[in-house]
């Protein structure tokens, strides 16, 4: 599976008028890669993100999974996202959040891979805690668990170390590095250069276009 964009354009109203954010971005992401997305705080990195997993449509152009269009939120299989605002369902634990998308796909078989996740990212300790008792760098741990546990084809992340310190931040990063490594198209926006230093290559993200 792999990710392709073209052409994709997206402008939010303001009281102060239209501000074109997106003004026709092409990138591709191929199974088995590792990208990285840059660019100055407020350039669109979480616009992209939000428009490639569904949450949002462009205004036009088109996203391709694996040569089919995206006309709205695929299955998590297909396609999983961190977002910045993590999502993490309240009334539900840690292990319980991570566990979703395997319950949601028919694969409750498979839970014990939380386990094992949640240990690697040191946070296995808290699979019994809700969202609310526990910090944000921990929530967000948590939210990439379950972004990855299903072993989806196209992997997005957004910030996905933001929250986290030089201690458990590694982790996080490889656990996105092996999703690549699986297969999985990655595509990461970060400010981060360790995150940076895992990917195969990084895209800046410029005045609404990928930058060259
Ligand atoms: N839903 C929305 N409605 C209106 N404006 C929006 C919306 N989402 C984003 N914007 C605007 O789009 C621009 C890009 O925001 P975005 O959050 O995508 O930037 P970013 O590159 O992710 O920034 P950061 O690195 O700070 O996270 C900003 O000017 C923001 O105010």
């Amino acid at each position: 599976m792999s990710l392709s964009v073209s052409g994709l354009c997206r402008t939010f109203s303001h009281s102060s008028g239209p501000v074109e954010v997106l003004r026709g971005v092409d990138l591709s992401v191929a199974s088995g890669e590792l990208v990285t997305l840059s660019g100055p705080s407020g350039s669109g990195k979480s616009a992209l993100i939000t428009l490639l997993c569904g949450f949002d449509q462009p205004d036009s152009g088109t996203v391709l999974l694996d040569g089919s269009p995206l006309t709205g939120p695929p299955a998590w299989s297909r396609c999983a996202v961190l977002p910045q605002s993590l999502g993490l369902a309240g009334e539900l634990t840690l292990a319980e959040n991570a566990a979703l998308p395997l319950r949601l796909s028919g694969r409750a078989d498979e839970v014990h891979l939380v386990k094992e996740l949640l240990v690697e990212l040191g946070i296995d300790e808290l699979a019994d805690r809700y969202p609310a008792e526990v910090s944000f760098g921990q929530q967000q741990r948590a939210a990439l668990a379950r972004a990855v546990i299903a072993g989806p084809s196209v992997l997005l992340a957004d910030e996905p170390t933001a929250h986290l310190d030089q201690r458990s931040a590694p982790a996080a990063v490889a656990v996105l590095r092996r999703a690549a490594d699986r297969g999985a198209a990655v595509l990461i926006a970060t400010h981060h250069d360790d995150v940076h230093a895992a990917a195969d290559r990084t895209l800046t993200l410029r005045d609404g276009r990928i930058a060259h």
